[in-house]
């Protein structure tokens, strides 16, 4: 059903020193969610590797897991048992504080509902970030639009969220996300809000990423389009990779 193929983490090595070079590492993924006294196994054994600089697709039904899967290999989540390396790192062992400091300066969100501040203008959305990451005044102001500028958005620099398509959003989010130049793209459902047009923008946008900045993109989606840009897609059905 997908033609994509896929690498399977025996055919890797997470030492970044001998040739392979996976960014994201998972080994032996298991998530267990207690309700009272009974345990929900959602993710059963996952085991996977994505290259550096590849578009690598999370799909499946709902409710396979997809979504608890990129929390833990981002690292919001933390699995109950198995090992997540990003960039070499495992970050399945690191403190709360340096995992946060991790993901800060490593990796870049992309949510479906955007998660824009609605009173902060677009470059404001850009700039409240890098401030976070320690870029402040005049220095985040000309970032801020050189990154609006890259997804085609110069001039609405100063417009707000609610002045601004559903594409438009996205597109600024994505901005966003590249504040800082993350190593890694973690995407939840980019386009499942956008029409067909601006659907189109935003997978084109993030395939010129992965290609031309070398970010490695990891995305949950159900988009059957973003397909053709995927360097690999995973399937998982009932918390477990689907075989060929
Ligand atoms: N924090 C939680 N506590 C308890 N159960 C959870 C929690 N998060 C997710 N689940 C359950 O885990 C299962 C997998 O959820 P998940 O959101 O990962 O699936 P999904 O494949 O992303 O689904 P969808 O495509 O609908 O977003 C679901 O049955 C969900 O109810």
């Amino acid at each position: 059903m997908f033609p994509k193929r896929r690498r399977q983490v025996d055919s890797l090595s997470t030492d970044f020193n001998h040739g392979e070079t996976a960014t994201i590492v998972a080994e032996g993924i298991e998530m267990a969610f207690r309700s009272g006294n009974q345990s929900y196994q959602v993710l059963k054994g996952i085991d996977l590797a994505v290259q550096s600089g590849d578009i690598q697709l999370l799909m499946g039904p709902s409710g396979s897991g997809k979504t608890t899967l990129l929390s833990i290999l981002a690292g919001l989540m933390k699995p109950t048992v198995g090992k997540v390396y990003l960039l070499g790192e495992e970050i399945t062992r690191l403190s709360q504080s340096k995992l946060t400091t991790f993901r800060r300066e490593k990796i870049g969100f992309i949510f479906q509902n955007f998660n824009l501040f609605p009173a902060l203008t677009a470059a404001e959305n850009i700039e409240v970030v890098l401030n976070i990451k320690g870029v402040k005044g005049v220095k985040a102001r000309s970032q801020a639009q050189g990154l609006l500028e890259q997804v085609g958005l110069g001039l609405q620099a100063n417009q707000k969220p609610a002045d601004l398509s559903g594409g438009q959003k996205q597109r600024v989010a994505i901005a966003r996300a590249l504040a800082g130049h993350p190593r890694i793209i973690m995407a939840d459902e980019p386009t499942a809000a956008l029409d067909s047009q601006s659907g189109h923008k935003v997978i084109e946008l993030l395939r010129r990423l992965a290609k031309e900045e070398g970010c490695t993109v990891l995305m949950v989606t159900h988009d059957p389009r973003i397909i053709d840009v995927a360097d690999s897609v995973i399937y998982l059905e009932d918390g477990m990779i689907k075989e060929g």
